[in-house]
């Protein structure tokens, strides 16, 4: 399912004393099947964004398509349970939200109430409960019987029971130690490759953008500021930098190096694989490199 963006503005209270411009000409393609990473400051723009991507927000002007069905400022919307079941969203701590006496039951609420019957959403429930890394009895359990990090997956579980096409990451590691938070992005990264998922990322994590998506969307003050693959995003630090934001450690490490010792290696590296095999044959050369 295909997502697009034209022109697209959003007040907060509009038309009151309060008003608030928190996007202004947003124009975005959002392709099936595309990992997507929206990187910003905060305040630049990012939750607005993400919340027009299932009509919880509807623009203050433009346009935006969510599939076969398009959302135009001003106009009266009906009916946008389609959409939002089309389109799920993982929040932060998504394990706030868990309510249930068991998890099973917790995993079954939203396609239960979507009219999928009990035994259809059970089924959905025992297969990705083990998509999330948990064992099956865990299902019977209380979800306040788990730790945080299994009660996030369970979060996400019930996310994806809905069967949504398309994926939506706010900071989904947010809180996790560092393993924890590979387990998780690695799960999503096979989930959104298995599934054929389109997935969006709203990161602070520079890594994890270079890591997992094809495409970056910088938002600087409610606009895009540059849109690119991983490379062309990074091969530019500098602006970045300019911008407050920060950079990968090893493009990191690549400008400094190529700063202090005045060279370049004429290609951006985005892994320390491929940079230190550089550096082995920057080594074989005896330095010279172009
Ligand atoms: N509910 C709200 N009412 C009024 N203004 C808001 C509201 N939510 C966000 N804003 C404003 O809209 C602008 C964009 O905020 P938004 O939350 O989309 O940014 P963000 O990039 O997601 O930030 P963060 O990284 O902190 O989550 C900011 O100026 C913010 O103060």
């Amino acid at each position: 399912m295909e997502i697009t963006f034209q022109e697209v503005e959003y007040r907060y209270s509009a038309g009151t004393p309060f008003e608030r411009l928190a996007i202004q000409d947003v124009n975005l393609n959002i392709k099936q099947g595309v990992f997507m990473a929206l990187i910003g400051h905060t305040g630049s723009g990012k939750s607005t964004i993400l919340q027009h991507l299932n009509a919880l927000l509807l623009p203050t002007k433009g346009r935006i398509t969510i599939g076969d069905r398009t959302i135009e400022a001003g106009k009266k919307e009906k009916n946008l349970k389609g959409i939002r079941q089309k389109v799920g969203i993982v929040f932060q701590f998504p394990e706030h939200q868990l309510f249930d006496e068991t998890v099973e039951k917790d995993i079954c609420f939203g396609p239960m109430n979507y009219g999928v019957p009990e035994e259809e959403a059970k089924k959905r429930a025992r297969r990705l409960i083990k998509e999330v890394g948990l064992p099956e009895d865990v299902l019977q359990k209380s979800p306040f019987d788990l730790s945080g990090g299994q009660m996030r997956r369970v979060a996400i579980a019930g996310v994806l029971a809905m069967e949504p096409d398309v994926l939506v990451l706010d900071e989904p590691t947010a809180g996790l130690d560092p393993r924890g938070r590979t387990e998780i992005m690695d799960m999503f990264h096979r989930l959104h490759k298995k599934e054929n998922l389109s997935t969006i990322l709203v990161t602070h994590s520079m890594e994890d953008a270079a890591k997992y998506a094809d495409e970056i969307v910088i938002m600087h003050k409610g606009r895009v500021q540059r849109i690119g693959d991983p490379i062309s995003i990074f091969s530019n630090p500098a602006e970045l930098l300019e911008l407050g934001l920060d950079v990968p450690q090893v493009v990191k490490f690549q400008y400094r190096m190529e700063q202090q010792l005045n060279m370049k290696f004429g290609k951006t590296f985005l892994s320390l694989e491929e940079l230190s095999d550089a550096l082995a044959r920057l080594k074989e050369q005896g330095g010279g490199v172009s």
